[in-house]
């Protein structure tokens, strides 16, 4: 079989235009307009490229993009002062403080202290406790995007066998509830998992967040399975000249290719649906905080 592959970056489009919308929408209707606040602190250049490029279609969509960088010695006190100022401004709906901290950050504490009804990310330990409980939350970006290209893929995704690779508290944990949350039977495989190979090849649905170049072989895919490939790897790319590299999935794209039913690809399959979801959950975060109906098709 040659998977049908899922167009992350069309699809991630088409979630942006109907953001655009409801933005429109409510500046047209009550005069607001959503706001994003993105916090940087240090100079991670790949940080750097991708808190541009959600300033740049933050303000695509309509919506107004609030980007602070801080010094990567900025003290933990002046960055929980930043977000105490964020949570209590009106024109900000929803914050993102880009991960990792700096070592001498209490990460934890840090996502903790953001308002939970503007925590766009839905990192928080009340956002994390109401997904697991099936109730109304801020959904985490890359797997509400991964959720979205499978149910638009599957229509029901209801009794299918998933296995999600990776265990991490920002795609891992969130994605393994949500696809509980759909009806299916979810592995959660990790580090210690015996016989990956064997766990990955009973699922229907292979979800690999991972972060080690390549490692999924096409073998260990079922005839016919959906491979959600989340992982983003830069590595050397001699073939393209001295000192070039390219981006690849946790997923050895060619093999899995030739025995999934779909696959997303990389660079233009998750990424993108990441960015249209932060997108997607501010506009979700504005509309709550003003009492408004939530749009539709933005979230689970
Ligand atoms: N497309 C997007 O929008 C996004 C992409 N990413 C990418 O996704 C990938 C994962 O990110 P993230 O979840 O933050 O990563 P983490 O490093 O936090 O988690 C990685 C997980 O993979 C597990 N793991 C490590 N080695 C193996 C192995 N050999 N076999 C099985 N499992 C293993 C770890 O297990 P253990 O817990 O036992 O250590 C851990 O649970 C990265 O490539 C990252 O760049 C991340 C966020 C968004
Ligand atoms: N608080 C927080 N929330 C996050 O969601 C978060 C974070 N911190 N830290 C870093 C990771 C990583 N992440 C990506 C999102 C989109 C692309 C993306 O759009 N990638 C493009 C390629 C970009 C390129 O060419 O470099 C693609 O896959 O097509 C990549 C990576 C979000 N993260």
């Amino acid at each position: 079989m040659t998977a049908t592959v899922i167009d992350g970056k069309a699809f991630a489009a088409r979630v942006r235009e109907k953001v655009g919308g409801h933005v429109a929408r409510l500046k047209q209707e009550h005069g607001i307009t959503p706001g994003l606040a993105v916090v940087l602190v240090g100079e991670d250049p790949a940080s750097q490229v991708y808190v541009r490029s959600k300033g740049k279609m933050t303000v695509e969509v309509g919506m107004s993009s609030y980007e602070h960088k801080l010094d990567v010695d900025t003290a933990e006190a002046d960055l929980l002062a930043l977000i105490d100022t964020l949570n209590n401004d009106p024109a900000v709906h929803g914050i993102l403080v880009q991960l990792p901290l700096p070592k001498h950050m209490n990460e934890d504490l840090v996502i903790n202290a953001i308002d939970p009804a503007k925590d766009v990310d839905g990192f928080h330990i009340s956002n994390v406790g109401l997904l697991g409980t099936g109730q109304k939350s801020m959904v985490p970006c890359t797997p509400l995007g991964c959720l979205m290209m499978l149910r638009d893929h599957h229509g029901s995704l209801s009794g299918m066998d998933a296995v999600v690779i990776g265990r991490s508290n920002i795609v891992g944990k969130p994605m393994a509830q949500l696809l509980l949350g759909e009806s299916c039977t979810v592995t959660i495989a990790h580090s210690r998992t015996k016989d990956l190979a064997d766990v990955v090849r009973r699922a229907d649905i292979v979800v690999a967040a991972v972060g080690r170049p390549e490692m999924v072989p096409g073998d260990w895919i079922k005839e016919g399975a959906t491979v959600i490939d989340v992982g983003i790897n830069r590595i050397d790319a001699p073939e393209k000249g001295e000192g070039k590299t390219r981006l690849v999935g946790d997923c050895h794209y060619d093999s899995c290719a030739e025995k999934a039913g779909a696959i997303t690809p990389v660079p233009g399959g998750v990424g993108p649906m990441t960015i249209a979801c932060l997108l997607a959950n501010t506009v979700t975060a504005c509309s709550r905080a003003n009492g408004l109906p939530e749009p539709e098709g933005l979230t689970v």
